[in-house]
């Protein structure tokens, strides 16, 4: 008889262990949790055409981002334009896709706003800051910041899936301490291609 430890850490810094016995020399292969509630994090629809995201299948990472309307940087505190159904991005462009959508995050999630790859391949239509970092206290429009790198222009309708939104554990409570060393690393200050590129790593 062998013994496995679970150990459970929560939001708020207590955590629990859990102790099985396994028999012999078995390994675990599958933990099932069961009771353990979804996380919400609320969404208010700042325009009643805006749509909800959803998950194109269930293990999806991302929720894909419906285009309400696009404007350019200047006109970001502009109104809702859903009188136009299709907006072309010019080649080289770069475009602000509002969602009609606003979030409300418990601390610690963060919302990160990522391209949509199947755009990205065929059209050369990215996410120019991605990811797109959408803080969970923030309660605007989740905008997306669009680019099309080609050099054709590209259409967007209202009600399009131009990017993707991915909820992220994300870490508030760390401090900065000042330190005149820091301890010596295998890496040290070596960056920026340091590895190479060629074969393996040791
Ligand atoms: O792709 C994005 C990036 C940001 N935002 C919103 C949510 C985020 O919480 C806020 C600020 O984003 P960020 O911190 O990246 O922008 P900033 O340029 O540093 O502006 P600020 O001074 O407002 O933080 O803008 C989006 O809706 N989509």
């Amino acid at each position: 008889m062998r013994k496995v430890r679970l150990e459970l850490g929560f939001s708020d810094g207590e955590s629990t262990a859990l102790t099985a016995a396994i028999p012999g020399r078995q390994t675990v292969t599958k933990v099932k949790i069961e009771g353990v509630d979804a996380l919400k994090v609320l969404v208010k629809k700042l325009h009643p055409e805006a749509m909800i995201p959803g998950r194109g299948t269930p293990l999806s990472s991302g929720l894909d981002l419906h285009a309400l309307d696009v404007v350019k940087a200047e006109n970001v505190k502009k109104p809702y334009d859903t009188e136009t159904a299709a907006f072309t991005v010019r080649a080289g462009e770069r475009v602000l896709v509002r969602t009609g959508l606003a979030l409300q995050m418990e601390a610690g999630i963060e919302a990160q706003v990522r391209p949509r790859s199947g755009l990205a391949l065929k059209h050369g239509i990215t996410v120019l800051n991605t990811p797109g970092t959408v803080d969970a206290d923030y309660t605007g429009d989740v905008g997306i910041v669009l680019w099309n790198t080609s050099r054709e222009p590209f259409e967007i309708r209202k009600g399009d899936r131009v990017a993707q939104l991915v909820f992220a554990p994300v870490l508030h409570n760390v401090k900065l301490v000042e330190a005149a060393e820091l301890a010596e690393t295998e890496r040290g200050a070596g960056a920026y291609g340091h590895t190479g590129t060629k074969g393996g790593c040791k």
